[in-house]
């Protein structure tokens, strides 16, 4: 069984909104409906567990899955205070899975085929995440200085899905739970373990949208993907 693990429940601070950038609305839609739709729509996709805020549980509910009618969504679960606290809350719902395919809420234009190249290398190596190479030199600063300049052609910046074999995944949040480990993806845990993780090349329009800036590239990545629809359906 194949679970998504879609996590929705920080505060968007960043954003600065003064609400849960996930219920932001790009071209008329939530953020988190437009995530939602790609995994209810992934015929490889079995469940779809969505971790939110304990106090928009009931907003959520009514406004996203009763309004746009989700079927494969099974459990809505509490968030904890850090990303982390959540993908755990979501985890000891995912007992039945095989695979977990854990999503950040906040990236919409994840493509359907790159989530399922991520679940092909997790059920080869254990464990798989979206990524982009770096495409400006990077270095290291110390205080008002660089340091160092990093190899860029070793330097890829992860996204998500990042997917898993469930017992892995669960193993690795066990132990960094018990070790006061705290890390901002999940691969990081796993690699924790000694496990390695597989890079699958991903796209630089999977952004997670987290500032205002953000706001614009993605409505601009919005009308790409409906103009390249369109043309494909005029094509066929
Ligand atoms: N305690 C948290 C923190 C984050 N997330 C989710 O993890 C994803 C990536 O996190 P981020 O972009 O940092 O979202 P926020 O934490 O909401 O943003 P900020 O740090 O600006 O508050 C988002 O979909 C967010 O909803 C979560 O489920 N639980
Ligand atoms: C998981 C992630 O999206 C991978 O790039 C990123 O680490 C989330 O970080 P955030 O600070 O929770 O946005």
């Amino acid at each position: 069984m194949v679970t998504a693990l879609i996590v929705a429940a920080g505060k968007g601070k960043r954003m600065g909104l003064g609400y849960n950038k996930q219920y932001l609305l790009i071209d008329g839609k939530e953020v988190i409906s437009r995530t939602i739709d790609v995994f209810e729509e992934a015929e490889f996709i079995d469940n779809i567990v969505v971790v939110v805020s304990k106090d928009e549980i009931e907003y959520f509910k009514e406004n996203i899955v009763e309004r746009y009618g989700y079927k494969k969504i099974e459990a809505i679960v509490c968030g904890g205070e850090e990303r982390q606290h959540s993908v755990y809350n979501g985890l000891v719902e995912c007992k039945r899975s095989d695979i977990v395919v854990i999503h950040d809420g906040a990236r919409p234009f994840v493509k359907k085929e790159h989530i399922l190249e991520t679940i092909n290398m997790a059920k080869k190596y254990g464990a798989s995440a979206l990524a982009v190479k770096a495409k400006d030199t990077v270095k290291l600063v110390e205080g008002d200085f660089f340091q160092q300049t990093l190899d860029r052609n070793s330097i890829y910046f992860i996204q998500t899905p990042q997917t898993f074999q469930y017992q892995l995944i669960l193993r690795a949040h066990e132990y960094a739970k018990e070790k006061g480990i705290f890390a901002t993806d999940d691969t990081s845990l796993v690699e924790q373990l000694g496990k390695k993780v597989a890079v699958v090349e991903g796209s630089y329009d999977n952004i997670k949208i987290t500032t205002k800036e953000d706001i614009y590239l993605a409505e601009l990545i919005l009308k790409k993907m409906k103009f390249f629809k369109k043309e494909v359906a005029i094509f066929v």
